[in-house]
């Protein structure tokens, strides 16, 4: 098995850092773009192999569109093969095939879709098999499950004959990224009118403007360097390419990182971070920015932070149960999470172990991404192993590029 070990820096951490960019942005740009029969011209492109993916299934002529464990990829172009009548049939790897999209399979079929499951309801793989449409513009949809079913309506409204009505149901998980959407969509000139009181959005029937688009930096990538930031004994750092004023909700690391001691400074060309002091304890809603919960998690484990976690639910249903991995590993670093009342609040409590005892941990990263990339900064106090280190290409193949500017990183092989 390939891992990589880590071991702390010598001496103070400076470094500048180039970051990947926005897969989520790109991801939309390019449905956008080939909306407009790829007329857009789309500067600064993700690198991750979840846009590189998208990028080849939207040119490819084939009938077989594999994922792999892209969920944007997945439901983006499900909604997108299936409203331009694309006969194909999307799949991926077995554990995509666990992630649920019948609530968008099930709104595409009240448009007039035709989408068939190719073994089980309500999962991949499935094939859209054309489109009659039914005439229908209201389309009611849960918000609480994943808001990506709800971007991938919104982008392709536009292009039906009334437009769409959208009327979200239940509690709205991952909002930002449904504003991500519709202000990308603005940006293309077609501006959705949104009811938040009444969980109501209208996008009129209108073509996209080809134009010119620049992706930002990816701010989700960003948070693992304000842990570094959190965990080093002195750090500065810049992390290229990220505006104050972002798209991207994940930007609310720089807010969640204050109390864990790191001061954000916007400059021309990015963000600086630096070290101020830090909190005992902290308290964050995830609802809004799932994907950093496993960052701050590790950070407060490894600082000695109690940290109470709330809006984690959506986590079990992400590239791996994300609760359970973390509950799994955290464990190996000195800290537990457990479940403070059922199914709402979660809290990681640092035990007190001498971090000598913690040494050299074994990270198992579970085809996750993430759990790679928010256990790395761990090195900035203790060395350790992190399994299967390739995982991080899902959204940032130069991480572990980046890292070795700061940590020691040495690749390990064993039968
Ligand atoms: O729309 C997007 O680009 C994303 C939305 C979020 O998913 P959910 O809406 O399923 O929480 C997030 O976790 C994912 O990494 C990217
Ligand atoms: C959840 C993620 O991605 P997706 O749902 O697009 O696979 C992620 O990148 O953390």
């Amino acid at each position: 098995m390939n891992a990589v070990y880590l071991t702390p820096p010598i001496g103070p951490v400076r470094a500048t850092i180039p970051l990947a960019s926005s897969k989520s942005e790109s991801n939309r740009a390019l449905i956008i773009d080939a909306l407009t029969d790829f007329r857009c011209d789309l500067h600064n492109l993700s690198t991750a192999r979840d846009t590189q993916t998208m990028i080849r299934l939207l040119r490819s002529e084939d009938a077989v569109a594999d994922v792999i464990d892209a969920g944007t990829t997945m439901r983006f172009l499900t909604a997108y093969f299936a409203v331009t009548g694309k006969h194909k049939t999307l799949t991926g790897t077995p554990r995509m095939c666990e992630r649920p999209i019948g609530i968008l399979v099930d709104a595409l079929h009240l448009l007039g879709a035709d989408i068939e499951y190719l073994q089980h309801e309500g999962y991949p793989p499935l094939v859209t098999k054309g489109f009659g449409y039914s005439g229908t513009n209201r389309v009611s949809i849960q918000g609480g499950v994943s808001s990506q079913y709800i971007s991938a309506l919104l982008m392709i409204a536009p292009m039906l004959p009334n437009g769409i009505v959208l009327e979200l149901t239940g509690d709205i998980g991952s909002r930002p990224y449904i504003e991500m959407t519709l202000q990308q969509m603005a940006y293309f000139g077609v501006e959705a009118e949104t009811d938040w009181t009444n969980k109501t959005i209208t996008v009129p029937a209108k073509a996209y403007e080809p134009k010119s688009y620049r992706i930002e930096s990816d701010w989700s990538g960003a948070s693992y360097w304000y842990s570094v930031v959190a965990l080093a004994d002195e750090a500065e750092v810049e992390l290229l390419g990220l505006k104050e004023k972002s798209l991207q909700g994940d930007s609310a690391i720089a807010h969640i990182m204050r109390p864990l001691g790191v001061e954000s400074t916007f400059t021309d060309t990015g963000v600086r971070l630096t070290k101020i002091p830090a909190k005992e304890s902290l308290a964050v809603d995830f609802t809004d920015c799932p994907d950093l919960a496993q960052t701050v998690a590790v950070c407060c484990a490894v600082k000695g932070t109690a940290l109470t976690l709330t809006g984690i639910e959506s986590l079990k249903i992400k590239e791996t149960n994300r609760v359970a991995a973390l509950q799994a590993e955290l464990q190996k670093i000195g800290a537990v999470l457990v479940e403070a009342e059922a199914n709402h609040r979660y809290e990681v409590r640092p035990m007190d172990i001498p971090a000598s005892a913690t040494g050299n941990a074994r990270i198992h990263t579970y085809d996750d991404h993430r759990m790679a990339m928010a256990f790395a900064p761990v090195a900035m106090q203790r060395g350790l192993f992190i399994e299967e280190p390739n995982v991080v290409a899902k959204s940032y193949p130069s991480f572990w590029d980046d890292f070795a500017r700061v940590a020691g990183v040495r690749l390990t092989t064993d039968s």
